[in-house]
């Protein structure tokens, strides 16, 4: 549709915030200096055969030591907003209070803030973006344990006591869904557990929890005195229907997003609460089936429900790709998270694909997900938290980063286009990433930054890629003015 795709001239509103990201593992470095505890990703990457090529965060781009250096590229690009994440155990070696606090982590964490906000740049800090520390995982076997859900507050509240006095915008968990599904289904990601449709459902449950019982001693102890807002980073690709006319590929699509998104958005977004219908039913059904007594997804107490529903400030959104969904009914007598969900995925042949396997440039996918969060989830104000393309490791390292320009050519119009056409409350927009790092189990092989960093030289290196210039205009116009010379280069691009 001609019509749909074209790009649109305009600017963003007033004060709209314009950031970048990145997180604790797979940037610092720094793995075990001064106090650190092990986090699963540590003890993940020293694994042999978890992560391609034995690529550790050991040291990563060493932001540890060189975080001065990332708030100039911050400064360079005229960035107003950073969102960056803690590492648990820099702060809490053994992840309890009881272990004891780690002093050097505090100091590390406040020189981050401090020279952030000495350089006009508002921090967001997200809690949890995947290093759980080692010691809980052995002693509880980490999130499936409920165990986790007073440790993780305790953390929460020390944080919001030692740098809410000028962190306002908090986020406690990144992405759960791939901490559950990855972390202890596939086991493609730290711990490595494999047990996919029990141990999954086990995480989420623990996850919700931990996130509603943060968020309350927020409201409870630290909002009336320092206003700031705390929320939830949830993960979600756009679906649609194979057939549009075939009602099952339509509840396909929806029930996709509700495995997704739902999952999490529906006890904390709705003020029904609890999880999805859909969701609830079909892994019941299966359950059964399956010759278990009960469902295998874990059931909140009403009490749990009505203390869940509501426990967030704003709606923290990471979007990359989208994807093609048809009902398709799975009889398999395993417990599993994917085909409790009776449906199979597939992408469009015309989508570009990025170097990272799952991601695909659909433009369009982000603002039909957009309209979606708005009218399913109380019309929230939403942060978009990570939008990226990735490109392949090489040497010497690719720097006309075209693939990536048009990403983020495309999606930002998009977004665009939702708050102006669609009226959808879109607070800001995050670029993932500001400069190259840790990949997870794709290690060093797939890059996602808007600057290249050397990871061959001791130094790391940071160098500005093509888009830099691009994101840099998109910022300093606030958007795309008529008559923009990114409106040229997108015409003879596009
Ligand atoms: O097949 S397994 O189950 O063994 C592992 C599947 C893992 N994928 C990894 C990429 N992730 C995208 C969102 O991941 C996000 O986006 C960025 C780019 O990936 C990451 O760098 C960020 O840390 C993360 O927030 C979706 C899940």
């Amino acid at each position: 549709d001609p019509a749909r795709d074209a790009f649109r001239p305009g600017q963003f509103p007033d004060g709209f915030f314009w950031s970048t990201a990145t997180a604790s593992y797979q940037i610092e470095g720094g793995w075990n200096a001064s106090g650190k505890g092990e986090s699963i990703w540590d003890r993940f990457s020293h694994t042999p055969g978890k992560v391609q090529r034995g690529d550790t965060g050991d040291v990563a781009c060493d932001s540890y030591n060189k975080y001065q250096e990332d708030v100039q590229l911050m400064k360079n690009l005229g960035l107003r907003f950073y969102r960056f994440s803690l590492s648990w155990t820099r702060i809490f070696p053994d992840g309890t209070v009881a272990g004891g606090v780690n002093q050097d982590g505090v100091d590390y964490y406040n020189n981050v803030i401090n020279e952030l906000i000495a350089n006009g740049i508002t921090p967001m800090v997200t809690l949890y973006h995947w290093d759980l520390p080692q010691a809980l995982q052995d002693r509880y076997g980490g999130w499936v344990s409920g165990e986790l859900v007073q440790h993780f507050d305790d953390y929460a509240t020390f944080a919001f006591q030692t740098f809410g006095d000028r962190v306002k915008y908090w986020i406690t968990f990144n992405e759960p869904w791939v901490v559950c599904t990855a972390g202890y289904g596939s086991g493609g990601h730290a711990p490595g557990i494999q047990d996919s449709g029990n141990s999954t459902y086990l995480c989420g449950h623990t996850i919700i929890k931990s996130h509603a019982s943060a968020w309350h001693s927020y409201d409870q102890t630290f909002r009336s005195v320092q206003g700031g807002q705390v929320s939830i980073t949830l993960s979600c690709g756009w679906t649609e229907p194979f057939d549009p006319d075939l009602p099952a590929d339509v509840i396909a699509a929806d029930r996709d997003l509700q495995f997704q998104m739902g999952w999490f958005a529906h006890p904390i977004y709705t003020s029904q609460g609890d999880y999805p219908p859909a969701m609830k039913d079909i892994i019941l059904q299966k359950s059964l089936a399956q010759g278990f007594q009960e469902s295998r997804l874990p059931q909140f107490t009403a009490a749990e429900i009505a203390s869940i529903s509501g426990t967030y400030d704003f709606f923290g959104l990471n979007h990359y790709s989208s994807g093609i969904v048809k009902d398709k009914v799975s009889t398999g007598q395993d417990p599993n998270f994917w085909t409790d969900q009776d449906l199979e995925s597939t992408v469009a042949p015309e989508w570009p694909q990025a170097a990272s396997s799952w991601l695909y440039s659909v433009p369009w996918g982000i603002r039909r997900l957009l309209r979606y969060i708005k009218q399913n989830y109380n019309d929230p104000e939403i942060y978009i938290t990570e939008n990226g393309w990735s490109e392949e490791e090489a040497d010497p390292p690719i720097l006309e980063d075209t693939g990536r320009l048009c990403f983020y050519m495309g999606y930002i119009n998009e977004v665009l286009k939702a708050i102006d056409l669609d009226g959808v409350n879109v607070r800001a927009y995050t670029a993932w990433s500001l400069m190259d790092n840790f990949e997870w189990a794709e290690g060093y092989t797939e890059r996602f930054g808007l600057h290249s960093v050397d990871f061959t030289d001791p130094n790391r290196p940071r160098t500005p890629k093509q888009s830099v210039s691009f994101y840099k205009d998109v910022i300093a116009n606030n958007g795309f003015p008529e008559g923009a010379d990114v409106t040229t280069m997108v015409r003879n691009m596009w």
